[in-house]
């Protein structure tokens, strides 16, 4: 049997739709993988109940067709579906890095970014690799025409996840169809001072860098409470706040002394809006982890 532990990742990072992601040190699934003669797919842990267990279904299930490798694939679910924190690309990413091993198919990690975004395609319809590259590459990605790029970043995040759903297919719908010049100009300008900002690991940098004037503001009115949780998070020391991924979940970057205010101040906020919500205190970290047997 062979274990994974693949990060949670945040997508779009605002000025990067559908182009930026960065894995996060915390949550994570756990897949682990054994030899079968056909795919069969067991889910544990959070949100379990609303993630499907036939292989057609769940995102894993599309990997292991993929990589023409059929196991019995038990996940953990660290990453709560439909929170925009890259919960079915955990899966994925998991699954694809598992079953490469497991069957010795000696891809790269880099070759495995295209498999695991098979498994996106069973979710949202669309093999959007976003979040699977950061969680199988780590640190900063950049998924473009011409291929993904990756550096590695060390910045302070907190990333606030309300006890509420938006599914990636409803928040895809409301993305508009045009953008005006002047707009693309400025998210451009600002694309290019975040990924300054990621080489450099500077969070002032990045924090201003993710501002965005055309998916974003769509997207802000699916979750309740965005907009006081954002100012809360800025006024707490925040350098930047965007919806991550596909939402509800919601990215501060911010300076390491201020991340418990910014994380206190965003989890206030959205009570105040009558929203629970849990907060992660961690940083933009490495890429999913292998354990073979025998090795800790
Ligand atoms: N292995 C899996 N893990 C999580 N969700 C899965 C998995 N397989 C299928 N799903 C389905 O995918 C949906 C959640 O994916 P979705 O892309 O909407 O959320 P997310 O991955 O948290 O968000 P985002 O991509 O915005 O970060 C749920 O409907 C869930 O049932
Ligand atoms: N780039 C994707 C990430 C979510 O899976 C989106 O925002 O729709």
């Amino acid at each position: 049997m062979l274990t994974v532990r693949a990060p949670a990742t945040s997508a779009n990072l605002g000025s990067g739709f559908d182009v930026f992601g960065v894995a996060l040190g915390a949550p994570a699934d756990v897949v682990r993988v054994e030899r079968a003669p056909e795919t069969t797919i067991t889910v544990t842990g959070v949100g379990s109940q609303y993630i499907p267990e036939d292989p057609a279904k769940n995102t894993v299930g599309a990997v292991a067709e993929a990589l023409d490798a059929p196991a019995h694939i038990r996940i953990d679910k660290g990453v709560r579906p439909s929170s925009g924190l890259g919960s079915s690309a955990a899966s994925a990413a998991g699954a694809a890095l598992a079953l490469n091993e497991l069957y010795d198919r000696g891809l790269s990690r880099a070759d495995l970014v295209p498999i695991a975004a098979e498994g996106e395609a069973v979710v949202s319809g669309e093999a959007h690799a976003d979040n699977v590259a950061p969680s199988l590459l780590g640190g900063f990605t950049v998924v473009a025409d011409g291929g993904v790029t990756q550096v590695d970043a060390s910045i302070p995040v907190v990333a606030c996840l309300p006890e509420t759903t938006v599914s990636t297919r409803d928040a895809r719908g409301v993305v508009p169809d045009s953008a005006s010049l002047e707009s693309v100009v400025d998210t451009v300008g600002n694309a290019a001072t975040l990924t300054v900002g990621m080489t450099r690991n500077d969070p002032v940098l990045v924090g201003r860098g993710m501002d965005d004037e055309i998916v974003t503001p769509e997207r802000a009115k699916l979750i309740r409470g965005y907009e006081d949780v954002r100012e809360a998070a800025l006024e707490a020391g925040a350098t930047g706040v965007t919806v991550s991924g596909a939402g509800p979940g919601v990215l501060a970057v911010c300076r390491r002394a201020s991340q418990r205010a910014v994380a206190a101040a965003m989890i206030d906020a959205f009570d105040s809006a009558g929203v629970d919500s849990r907060a992660y205190q961690t940083t933009v970290g490495e890429g999913a982890r292998l354990y073979r047997p025998g090795s800790d």
